[in-house]
């Protein structure tokens, strides 16, 4: 696929249906690298009282989600899993679903399949994207993993690609791999921000101010990812390169090797990708 021109503007209008902590990390994230104005953006959710911080930035907001799809071109599905169908059934409170043309439909719900989004769709006659994006887009450094649905066009894809890689990364994977690797890259910021509690809770037991702490953990955190990602190193091998022998690394090290951090991060993974596949389960 060509490279996306991540600076264009873009000429549709995007809708959310739910305004919750993703979706606005994905309207930061698309607005904060010049793709889209607030103006452009509209979303719905059940009680407008707390839409107030898209209506304070710009946005249109709709207590119903028919309008919302009435009134957009692409839409972002951002309820949670278990609030799919009713938030669908609010759509036939105002409208039919021969009332909408085909559109391009975004879900980023957790552990929902495309074939479940297709058949809840299908009266609209919906292009389907299936994503799993994450928190960090909000700074520019995101990961969005996808799979298209076979009725999502070349062009929903390009679009997909130029929205989604301007707020980081963004990359297609089968999705028997979705659960898994959105378990990495959609649940792993949790994981991360604990580890830099954690870490900075060390400092700050050991005498260094909190503020401190905070902030040195965070920018560490920032340069070795930076390293992890960028260096063609192994993992490993960026770790033996700053435990000198018989030093102050390395007997941190063993620390983490007691506690099974490893076996830790490990079960973390495994136990967030076993649950995204029951989320899905549970809606067939
Ligand atoms: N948070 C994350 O890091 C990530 C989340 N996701 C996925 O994103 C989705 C949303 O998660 P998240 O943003 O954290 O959740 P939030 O609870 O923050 O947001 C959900 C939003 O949906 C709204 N809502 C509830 N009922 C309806 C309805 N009937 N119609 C329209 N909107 C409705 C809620 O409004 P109200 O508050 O008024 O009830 C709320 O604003 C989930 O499916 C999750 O799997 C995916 C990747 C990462
Ligand atoms: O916790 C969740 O279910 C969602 C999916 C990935 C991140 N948050």
């Amino acid at each position: 696929m060509a490279e996306p021109n991540l600076t264009k503007p873009l000429s549709q209008k995007i809708g959310f249906i739910g305004g919750g902590n993703m979706a606005k990390a994905i309207c930061e994230g698309l607005v904060s690298k010049g793709l889209i104005p607030y103006e452009q953006i509209h979303v719905s959710g059940p009680r407008l009282d707390n839409l107030t911080w898209w209506s304070q930035k710009g946005c249109k907001v709709f207590e119903h989600n028919g309008y919302l799809i009435e009134t957009t071109d692409v839409i972002f599905i951002c309820v949670k899993p278990h609030i799919l169908q009713t938030a669908i059934d609010d759509i036939n409170k105002t409208h039919k679903p021969d009332q909408f043309q085909s559109k391009l439909y975004i879900s980023i719900l957790a552990g929902v399949t495309l074939q479940q989004l297709a058949s809840k769709l299908h009266p609209y006659n919906a292009r389907i994207i299936r994503t799993m994006p994450n928190t960090p887009m909000t700074v520019g450094e995101g990961c969005t993993l996808y799979t298209p649905h076979s009725t999502a066009t070349k062009t929903d894809i390009e679009l997909l690609n130029r929205m989604l890689s301007s707020t980081g990364l963004c990359r297609e994977i089968p999705e028997h791999l979705i659960d898994t690797a959105g378990a990495l890259t959609g649940s792993g910021p949790a994981f991360v921000y604990m580890m830099l509690e954690a870490l900075a809770d060390g400092a700050v037991f050991m005498g260094l101010p909190r503020a401190w702490a905070t902030e040195f953990a965070a920018q560490m955190a920032l340069g070795a990812a930076k390293m992890a990602r960028d260096s063609t190193k192994h993992t490993g091998q960026l770790k033996d390169e700053v435990c000198s022998p018989g030093g102050s690394t390395i007997r941190g090290v063993r620390a983490l090797e007691e506690h099974n951090m490893r076996a830790a991060f490990m079960d973390a993974i495994e136990k967030a990708a076993l649950r995204s596949a029951e989320i899905g389960k549970a809606g067939q």
